[in-house]
């Protein structure tokens, strides 16, 4: 890269309109579309769809909602060709859609296009020659009224033969190509001259389409160039004004954005933004963007995975895992404040209400996706993605500290790895870490029961070092007295510190699980958690499993238990 890029490049000089009105508009309805994936789009392929890939675009676009659909420059390809008359003659093109082809200015290509267009019942005739100022002189040769004289003889070529076929209502459409570098005034004289030809009325509109063929500034720019031609051109009441944005800067999206509000009447672009190097304006995105302002698009984004396999399958391309609205991830969070806002934002959002589910800027399901795969896990997750997935996935409902302890849990096992983990994964680890732990010890039976004085009794065998031990004590209930008897055996003191439970499944399949959180006699805790059908036979294992834990941890050592210490080597 240079040091001095200004010896090479220069800033876009900013447009004479100090009066602009397009900032304060809002875009409370949509425009026309325009899908040119089958010319623009399709021009830019790799590998330029055949006949089939191009039938099944043009039925997902039609599907899709597009009224207005570019089937290609028929005079420049014979595959062109024949797809506008097959669907022409196969009559597959709806009452309300409206095919649109390009041709050049060349009086040549202008009578092919009229000949593949023979029978057409309404026609879109797009005519252009590139205005630019570097284009008249490095590719033409010719000064502005040169220039001028290509685009009325064509415009007026375009109007001989579209009167020698009145069976076709001809709708005629002009490009001045690389209107962005056009001066502007003359990019008005040569439309005028143009619409000069063609006599177009309110009832009978011409669309004049102003190409960012290269994007060459920033977005604001464009809006002021298309305000400032609204402004200017002729007959404005019976013009449309469409715009055709690429994405060179990586702005295009905006750029339509403020054309719109700047007057342009039509957008041209196509899905996911395919098209001539960095593509064409993305029609998904800028649909999507108004509908998240609470306007309808009236395009039909409902089901957005089988969209982009369309146009990963007619193009040869893959979408982006970012490209708003559609990419795999783009309703995913891997780190853990975002899915700890998602999740709370989950238990708040009301169905009825305004969507304010943080980090997700639209509810996943109007896009026909669902919320599988709104938390994922890696090393930058918490406690609160984890504890959705593990509600969401196997209905535990973790107490705050356990989610706490288990994410410390994941977090060692990601940071080991380095990778995601799936909720398989988690759960794998949730279970060697809570419900097999079995070691040193392991409930065999128990009995529960009254002594004469009514008080709750427990009675149960547990397996220790392999050694089957009957304990037994009274209690304020079974938990209490099966505690009172675990600690006796071990020779320490073990409270419950915290004690929760919940059903999973409803029905004959209900499960209870227990979440028991213990105290050893060091003062730390940690959980354990129980699953069984009997909730005191769930609480009992949770206790166990939370002892082994302690004892795991060492803590038991202090009691000077010097067998328990014994068990735990052999372990
Ligand atoms: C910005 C856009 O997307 S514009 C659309 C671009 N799309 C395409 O080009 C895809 C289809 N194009 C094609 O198949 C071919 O380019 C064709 C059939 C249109 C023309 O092919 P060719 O005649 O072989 O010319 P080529 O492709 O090299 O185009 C350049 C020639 O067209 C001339 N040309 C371009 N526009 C015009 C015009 N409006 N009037 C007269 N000549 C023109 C150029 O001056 C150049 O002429 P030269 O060869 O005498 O120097
Ligand atoms: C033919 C025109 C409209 C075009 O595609 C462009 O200028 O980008
Ligand atoms: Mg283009």
């Amino acid at each position: 890269m240079l040091k001095q890029p200004s010896s090479k490049y220069r800033a876009f000089a900013a447009i004479d309109i100090r009066d602009r009105t397009w900032p304060d508009k809002v875009i409370e309805q949509p425009p026309i579309w325009c899908s040119v994936d089958l010319r623009d789009g399709n021009q830019a392929l790799i590998e330029p769809m055949n006949g089939e890939r191009k039938h099944r675009m043009f039925a997902a676009l039609v599907d899709i909602g597009f009224k207005e659909i570019e089937i290609g420059f028929p005079a420049a390809s014979q595959t062109d060709f024949d797809f506008c008359r097959e669907l022409i003659e196969q009559d597959r093109i709806p009452d309300d859609v409206t095919v649109q082809v390009l041709t050049q200015a060349r009086p040549e290509l202008i009578r092919r296009t009229f000949e593949a267009l023979k029978g057409a019942r309404r026609a879109i005739v797009h005519m252009y020659n590139s205005t630019s100022t570097v284009q008249r002189r490095v590719v033409f040769g010719l000064d502005r009224d040169g220039i001028r004289d290509i685009a009325v003889q064509g415009a007026e070529l375009v109007r001989d033969l579209a009167a020698e076929a009145p069976e076709t209502e001809w709708v005629f459409q002009y490009s001045p190509e690389s209107f962005t570098g056009t001066e502007l005034d003359y990019a008005v004289e040569v439309c005028d001259a143009v619409t000069a030809v063609w006599q177009p009325t309110p009832e009978h509109r011409v669309i004049l389409n102003l190409p960012a063929t290269v994007e060459m500034s920033t977005p604001n720019i464009y809006a002021d160039q298309i305000e400032w031609f609204c402004r200017h051109v002729a007959r404005r009441d019976s013009v449309i004004v469409s715009v055709h944005p690429h994405n060179d800067r990586g702005t295009a999206v905006a750029a339509a954005e403020l054309a719109v509000m700047a007057g342009a009447d039509r957008v041209e672009g196509t899905l996911f933004g395919n098209g001539e190097r960095t593509g064409n304006v993305d029609v998904v995105t800028l649909a999507m963007n108004l509908y998240t302002q609470g306007v309808h698009p009236g395009l039909d984004f409902a089901d957005i995975n089988q969209v982009m396999r369309l146009a990963e399958y007619c193009n040869q391309l893959p979408v982006h895992p970012r490209h708003p609205y559609a990419g795999e991830l783009v309703f995913t969070a891997f780190s853990g404040s975002h899915q700890d806002a998602i999740k709370k934002g989950f238990g708040a959002q009301d169905p009825d209400s305004l969507w304010e589910v943080p980090y997700l800027p639209i509810d996943p399901l109007d896009v026909g996706r669902n919320y599988e795969a709104v938390i994922r896990i890696n090393s930058q997750s918490g406690k609160g993605g984890i504890s959705y997935l593990m509600e969401r996935d196997y209905g535990l409902v973790m107490p705050r500290r356990l989610q706490i302890e288990f994410s410390q849990v994941i977090q060692r096992v990601t940071d080991e790895t380095g990778r995601e983990l799936v909720a398989d994964e988690i759960w794998t680890a949730f279970r060697d870490e809570y419900l097999t732990v079995n070691r040193p010890f392991e409930l065999v039976e128990y009995r529960e029961g009254t002594d004469a004085q009514g008080n709750d009794k427990l009675s149960a065998t547990i397996r220790d070092d392999g050694n089957n031990h009957l304990i037994a004590a009274q209690g304020t209930g079974p938990i209490d007295a099966f505690v009172t008897a675990l600690s006796r055996h071990v020779g320490c003191e073990l409270q419950v510190a915290d004690y929760t439970e919940h059903a999973v499944n409803a029905g004959a399949n209900a499960q209870a699980v227990a979440y028991v959180e213990m105290r050893g006699p060091d003062g730390s805790t940690l959980y354990g958690v129980g699953r069984h059908a009997n909730i005191v036979t769930a609480s009992l294992h949770a206790v166990l499993s939370a002892v082994n834990r302690l004892a795991g941890r060492s803590v038991l050592e202090n009691a000077g238990d010097a067998r328990l210490q014994a068990v735990r080597e052999g372990a």
